[in-house]
C-alpha cells in the first residue's frame, strides 16, 4: 500500500483534522490524525492493518509471538494486525500514569512487536517498550500506520511505518501566531486515564 493510499483512507474517513491540537507529547500541531474515525470502518482498518502485517513480515524480524499495543489508540490496529499475522494481541493501559500489562501474562523472552496507530515523537512507543522489557520480553520493533516524524522519532527499537506523513509540531512557547490564535484542544487519552 502506498503512502498516498494510506492518506486517502484517512482523508475519506474525515480523520485529518485541522485546528490547534495539544499532542500527547505536549507539542502543539495544526493537524491531528483522528485515527478513531478510520477505525470506525472495519474495511478500511482491515486494508491498513493487512498491509502493515505484510510490511512487518517483509522486515524479516524472525519469529513473532505477540503483538502488544498501547491503549487506547493502539488497541484496534493491534488486534487487526495480529489477526493478519496469526498471533495473539494484548495491550498495555495506564495505571497511575504508567503503561502496564494489567490483564495478561507475557512469558519471559516472548518476542513482541508493538503496534501503534500514530507515532509522533516516539514517547508512547518508548514507554510501551520499557514496560514490556521490564517483564522480560524481547521487543523486536514498533510498527505504526503513520509516522508523523519523518523517520526521526526515537522509539528505542526500529520503527516500521506503513506511511510517513511529516506534520509540523511546535513547543507550546514557540507557536506561530496563526496557531496561537486558535483555541487548543487535546483529543488523546493521556492524562484522562
Ligand atoms: O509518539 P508520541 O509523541 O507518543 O505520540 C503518538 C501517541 O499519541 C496518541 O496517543 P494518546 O496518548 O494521545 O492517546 P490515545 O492512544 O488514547 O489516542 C497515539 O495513539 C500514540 O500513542
Ligand atoms: O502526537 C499525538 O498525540 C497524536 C497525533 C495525531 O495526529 N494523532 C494522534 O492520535 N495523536
Ligand atoms: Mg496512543
Amino acid at each position: 500500500m502506498t503512502r498516498d493510499e494510506v492518506l486517502s483512507l484517512f482523508r475519506e474517513a474525515g480523520a485529518i483534522l485541522e485546528g490547534h491540537f495539544i499532542l500527547t507529547s505536549g507539542l502543539r500541531s495544526p493537524v491531528f490524525l483522528q485515527k478513531a474515525r478510520v477505525f470506525m470502518y472495519p474495511d478500511k482498518t482491515e486494508k491498513l492493518c493487512k498491509a502493515l502485517a505484510q510490511k512487518i513480515r517483509a522486515s524479516n524480524l524472525g519469529q513473532i509471538d505477540y503483538i502488544v499495543s498501547p491503549a487506547l489508540g493502539g488497541l484496534i490496529p493491534g488486534y487487526e494486525t495480529a489477526r493478519h499475522l496469526g498471533v495473539p494481541a494484548m495491550w498495555v493501559e495506564r495505571e497511575d500514569g504508567e503503561f502496564r500489562l494489567r490483564r495478561f501474562e507475557l512469558p519471559k523472552g516472548a518476542r513482541v512487536i508493538v503496534v501503534e496507530d500514530i507515532v509522533t515523537t516516539g514517547l508512547s512507543s518508548r514507554e510501551t517498550v520499557t514496560s514490556l522489557k521490564a517483564l522480560g520480553a524481547e521487543v523486536l520493533g514498533v510498527a505504526c500506520l503513520i509516522d508523523r516524524s519523518g523517520g526521526e522519532a526515537d522509539a528505542s527499537v526500529p520503527v516500521i511505518a506503513l506511511a510517513q506523513y511529516k506534520v509540523p509540531a511546535y513547543e507550546p512557547d514557540n507557536l506561530p501566531p496563526e496557531l496561537a490564535a486558535l483555541p487548543a484542544v487535546k483529543p488523546g487519552s493521556r492524562g484522562l486515564v
